[in-house]
């Protein structure tokens, strides 16, 4: 369980604002801090890895108290068991992709870690190359894999997948999922992207101007009630055909693939891996009793 119950002032874009947090993450899950630019989200994630420090609060991980005002408790950075992941890779650009990953190492630390990580984000081919002669999605995997070389409790991802194409975008998801998963993190991503929360997260936190303005499941934040139908599915976007008059998007839903006609400005906003909903508001179904 991370606890954070925190406060900072900070210099808003419109004046000062107060950031004002009390959450409590359970260990394990996989959840989004969304909203407008300049909320706070990127603070968030700095206090946690104590990059920045709370005017006042506390924050906990695993009945551990990495900070607390009252107590004066400040762990350094290097303390925390905190991955960090940006937008920008922060490689090293005069150390190959191995040495970046071997610096990241702990002194006493064996290189079965970074052998371990280099087969889970398929990085061996890669080991000798310097990160200028990678692609973005490359880079992006040999900063994961950086991030987990010391094996963190928390994973702290700020628009990691912002910079990447749509498809590369949707394989780093993969990645992401999978390491969240096997290295049984607490993973906070910071993201503008609806279709990777609601792939990937399994509650957002929605601020605005430095407080919680909305929480729950990417379901009920981004899925609006008013469009609740009869029938309600998620699913993923696999192709976009524009025709003459309208466009058809073929969606995958579990292991069923549907197409689903709409109009060309709807679909302009559409990518291929979006996840999107499905529904149907008007319609009686029919009903076919599945002989097993
Ligand atoms: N050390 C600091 N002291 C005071 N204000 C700060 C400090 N660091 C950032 N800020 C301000 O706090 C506000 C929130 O910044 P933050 O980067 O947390 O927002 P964000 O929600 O992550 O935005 P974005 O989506 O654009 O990255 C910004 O207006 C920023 O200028």
């Amino acid at each position: 369980m991370i606890k954070l119950d925190i406060s900072k002032e900070l210099q808003g874009p419109m004046g000062t604002m107060t950031l004002r947090l009390n959450l409590n993450i359970e260990s394990g899950q996989f959840i989004t801090l969304y909203g407008p630019s300049g909320v706070g989200k990127t603070s968030v994630l700095r206090m946690i890895s104590g990059l920045m420090q709370p005017d006042f609060g506390q924050i906990c991980v695993e009945e551990q108290t990495w900070f607390d005002t009252k107590t004066k408790v400040n762990f350094s950075p290097q303390k925390r068991k905190v991955g960090y992941v940006f937008q920008d890779y922060a490689l090293f650009p005069h150390m190959t992709v191995l040495e970046n990953l071997n610096f990241a190492k702990a002194k006493n630390q064996n290189n079965d870690s970074t052998s371990d990580l280099m087969e889970i984000m398929e990085l061996e081919q890669l080991q000798n190359r310097k990160p200028s002669t990678l692609s973005g999605g490359q880079k992006q995997r040999v900063a994961l894999a950086r991030a987990l070389v010391q094996k963190p409790k928390i994973l702290l991802l700020d628009e990691p997948l912002a910079a990447l194409d749509s498809a590369i975008r949707h394989k780093l998801q993969g990645y992401l999922k999978k390491v969240h998963q096997e290295f049984k993190l607490t993973t906070i991503l910071v993201s503008h992207d609806v279709g990777e929360i609601v792939n990937l997260t399994d509650y957002v936190y929605q601020l605005e101007e430095g407080k919680i303005l909305k929480q729950g499941t990417p379901e009920a934040i981004f899925i609006d009630q008013s469009l609740s139908g009869k029938f309600k599915f998620i699913g993923e976007v696999l192709k976009i055909q524009q025709e003459e008059i309208i466009s058809v998007v073929t969606v995958r839903i579990h292991t069923d693939v549907v197409k689903v006609v709409v109009q060309h400005e709807e679909a302009s906003n559409l990518t291929i891996g979006d996840k999107v909903l499905v529904l149907s508001k008007a319609f009686n179904p029919l009903l076919y009793k599945i002989e097993a």
